[in-house]
C-alpha cells in the first residue's frame, strides 16, 4: 500500500502530532470576543492567528466553509489562503462542507475540493450520505485518484440527528450503522488505514463495546436508558478508517467520551474542537498552549 494514501498520511499525522483537529470557524461571536470586527478583515486576522498557532503543531485543521462563504468571493479567497498556509505548515486540511447531492452534481463537488488542480483542493472533506451513500461515489473515486479522503456523516453531535440517523432499517440496523458498514466495505484490506472516514459526535450514545461494559454493571443499578442505548448502539469494529469526533468542548464532549463512543476504534479518533480552542485567543501563544494541552489530554484518554 503506497505511503501517500490519505489513510496512511492520517495514521502518520496522528502518531507524529497527536490526535487533534482544530476547527477554524470565523464565527461572529468569536471575532467580537477577540476584539475584531465581524468583517472579512476581522476574519482574516482571526484565521492568520489560528493558522500561525496550530497548523505547524496539530494533525488536522478543519475550516468550516459556511463561515467563509458568508463573506462572498472575498471569503472564498480567504479560505483558499487558509488551506494553502495550513498545508504548507504541515497540517492535513479537512474542509467541513457537508456536501450531499445527486451523483452527477457530486462529480462537480469532487472536482472543486478533491482534484489536485483546484485552488480549493484539500486533504479531505465532510459529506452527507442522506441522498443515499451511493450518491457519494464520485467523491470516493476522485479522492482515491488524488490520494485524498472523505468523512461521511454517521451519527452527528446535534440532538436532532438521531431522528434520521437512529431510525431502524428493515434489516434491523440503524441508518447510522448502515453508513458505518458502507464505509467499512470501502476500507476493507487497506493498510494501515482506509481513506473513508466517518463522523461520530462525542455527544452520542455509546458503542456496543462500551454498552456491554455498562450492562455488566447493571447489577449495581443502571437505568433502562442503558438498555435502550444498547439496542441502537453502533459497532465500529470493522471500520478501518479515521473517525472525526466533533461535539468536544463547548457542545459537552470530553476526552473520556472518545472511548465511550468509539471503543477500541478510539485509536483512530480525530477529536475536533472549534470554539473551545479559539476562545483562548487572540494571541498565538495562548491558542497554541491550549491546543497542545488538549492534544495531550485526548492522547492520554485514548491511550496513544
Ligand atoms: O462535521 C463536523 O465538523 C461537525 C459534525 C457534527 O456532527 N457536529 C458539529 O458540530 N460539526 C462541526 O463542528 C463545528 C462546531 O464545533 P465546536 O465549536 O467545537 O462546537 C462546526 O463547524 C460544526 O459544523
Amino acid at each position: 500500500m503506497p505511503d501517500n494514501t490519505f489513510g496512511a498520511r492520517t495514521a502518520a499525522a496522528l502518531s507524529r502530532r497527536g490526535p487533534l483537529c482544530v476547527g477554524i470557524d470565523p464565527h461572529a461571536q468569536l471575532l467580537r470576543s477577540w476584539g475584531l470586527d465581524d468583517s472579512l478583515d476581522g476574519a482574516r486576522q482571526f484565521c492568520e492567528t489560528l493558522v500561525a498557532a496550530v497548523a505547524g503543531h496539530v494533525a488536522f485543521v478543519k475550516p468550516q466553509s459556511a463561515f467563509f462563504e458568508r463573506f462572498g468571493s472575498g471569503g472564498i479567497a480567504l479560505l483558499e489562503n487558509v488551506i494553502a498556509e495550513s498545508r504548507r505548515a504541515g497540517a492535513l486540511v479537512l474542509l467541513d462542507v457537508k456536501r450531499g447531492d445527486i451523483g452527477s452534481t457530486m462529480s462537480a463537488y469532487a472536482q472543486a475540493y478533491l482534484d489536485a488542480d483546484s485552488s480549493l483542493a484539500v486533504d479531505a472533506i465532510t459529506a452527507s450520505p442522506y441522498l443515499g451513500f451511493g450518491s457519494l461515489q464520485p467523491l470516493f473515486d476522485t479522492a482515491q485518484a488524488n490520494d485524498r479522503g472523505v468523512f461521511v456523516l454517521a451519527l452527528t453531535s446535534n440532538s436532532e440527528g438521531g431522528q434520521v440517523q437512529l431510525a431502524r432499517r428493515k434489516d434491523g440496523r440503524t441508518v447510522a450503522q448502515s453508513i458505518i458498514d458502507e464505509a467499512a466495505a470501502l476500507n476493507a484490506e487497506a493498510e494501515p488505514l482506509g481513506d473513508i472516514g466517518i463522523v461520530m459526535g462525542a455527544t452520542v450514545p455509546g458503542c456496543k463495546e462500551s454498552n456491554a461494559l455498562t450492562l455488566r454493571q447493571s447489577t449495581y443499578g443502571i437505568t433502562h436508558n442503558v438498555v435502550h442505548n444498547g439496542e441502537t448502539a453502533h459497532d465500529l469494529s470493522e471500520l478501518n478508517g479515521p473517525i472525526l469526533v466533533p461535539g468536544m468542548g463547548v457542545q459537552g464532549g470530553q476526552p473520556s467520551d472518545l472511548r465511550r463512543v468509539l471503543g477500541a476504534s478510539a485509536q483512530w479518533a480525530i477529536p475536533s474542537y472549534s470554539r473551545e480552542i479559539a476562545r483562548h485567543g487572540p494571541t498565538v501563544a495562548s491558542v497554541r498552549s491550549v491546543a497542545e494541552q488538549t492534544a495531550k489530554d485526548c492522547a492520554d484518554a485514548i491511550g496513544r
